[in-house]
């Protein structure tokens, strides 16, 4: 699998603050055009700000100066730049009200979200590497644009790529960062396509809120399916699944080149062994008891459907310790040029 280019900042950067209604204080950082910043300085705010952001800082000036220009962009309350496994650049979001997560740049993929210290609801396989030669194995990677085996390799490029800050801010203690992917030689070499992915990511004291938007940039019409390919933290035996009741179903076993159409018939779905199924039509609100005693709502707007995978014998060390629900569109999104598809996923806890 070839390695993908480094593709840091691209911009220059503003830094703006406002007061807004109920004087609930925001801020943001909205990048402009390379011109106006170079990507190997600190901006003025980090090097203002030592005391929260100095020691994270200090680690991100380590770092190449792609990865320079990350620490320099992650500048809003509560979003930092540390290096993560394998020396990547990992985003650190931490809430006001007590809750965290974690996203590597590399593949725009969330890989922890804690909503109480020392409980990671996601799941990072013990098998993943962070050296770029994979994809992150765990946590929420992108199936982008191709969900599953297809013409171009399995899930796609996205999470193979290096997605970078396009934007990051602060509301009312809760950290936002906008990610952003675009097309490059890699992508070009699988989907000859010109594109546009932008990733925004709330962090809430009990939700994990993402936001995709993917732009056809081309001159041509494209298409592509897509899915968040979720792990989360689970007790295989005691976890379940409430709400796809009634969906038409595909299922990938035993040939996920050839699902076999089926319907869901249980109220409550388990993992009783292998499983691999797509659902159609799924609902807007999915729950998931991870068995582990956490109850998470998968609530989605536009990602029409859903997939139920665990792998069983196939990954020994560690099919008993997750479970992914993964939002999806399966079907083909068609688009012209300049348009845009919408998607939006919340994970709550009660
Ligand atoms: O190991 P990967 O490439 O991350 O994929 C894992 C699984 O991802 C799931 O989304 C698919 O439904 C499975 O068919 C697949 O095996």
């Amino acid at each position: 699998m070839p390695r993908t280019e480094p593709q840091g900042i691209d911009g220059g950067d503003s830094f703006l603050s406002m007061r807004g209604p109920g004087g609930a204080t925001r801020s943001w950082r909205r990048f402009l055009p390379r011109p106006l910043r170079s990507p190997l300085l600190p901006s003025p705010a980090l090097a203002d700000s030592p005391g929260r952001y100095g020691r994270r800082c200090r680690v991100g000036m380590a770092f190449a100066s792609a990865e320079k220009g990350a620490a320099a962009a992650a500048a809003a309350a509560g979003v930092s730049v540390t290096e993560g496994e394998g020396k990547l650049p990992k985003l650190v979001l931490t809430s006001a009200h007590g809750s965290e997560a974690e996203i590597y740049l590399y593949g725009g993929c969330i890989t922890s979200w804690k909503v109480a210290k020392d409980k990671d609801l996601l799941f990072v396989r013990p098998d993943a590497v962070f050296n770029k030669k994979k994809p992150i194995s765990g946590g929420a990677p992108h199936c982008f644009p191709q969900f599953g085996p297809g013409p171009m390799q399995q899930h796609g490029f996205a999470r193979n790529m290096d997605w970078s800050i396009a934007e990051s801010q602060s509301e009312d203690g809760n950290p936002i960062v906008t990610l952003e992917l675009k097309d490059g030689p890699y992508s070009r070499s699988m989907w000859d396509f010109s594109f546009q992915a932008l990733y925004k990511i709330i962090l809430r004291e009990k939700s994990l809120s993402t936001e995709l938007i993917i732009t056809n940039t081309d001159t041509k019409p494209s298409s592509f399916n897509t899915a968040l390919h979720t792990y989360f933290r689970a007790s295989v035996t005691a976890a379940s699944v409430k709400g796809l009741k009634g969906c038409k179903t595909l299922n990938k076993d035993p040939d996920p080149k050839n699902p076999l159409e089926g319907k869901e018939e249980r109220d409550i779905v388990t993992f009783p062994g292998f499983v691999d199924c797509i659902y159609l039509n799924a609902p807007s609100e999915v729950i998931l008891d991870n068995g582990l005693g956490d109850t998470i709502s998968i609530q989605n707007t536009n990602w029409s459907d859903a997939v139920l995978w665990n792998p069983y014998l196939q990954m020994e060390a560690c099919y008993r310790d997750f479970v992914c629900v993964e939002n999806a569109k399966i079907g083909n999104v068609q688009l012209e040029p300049k348009q845009s598809w919408v998607a939006k996923q919340i994970l709550s806890v009660a």
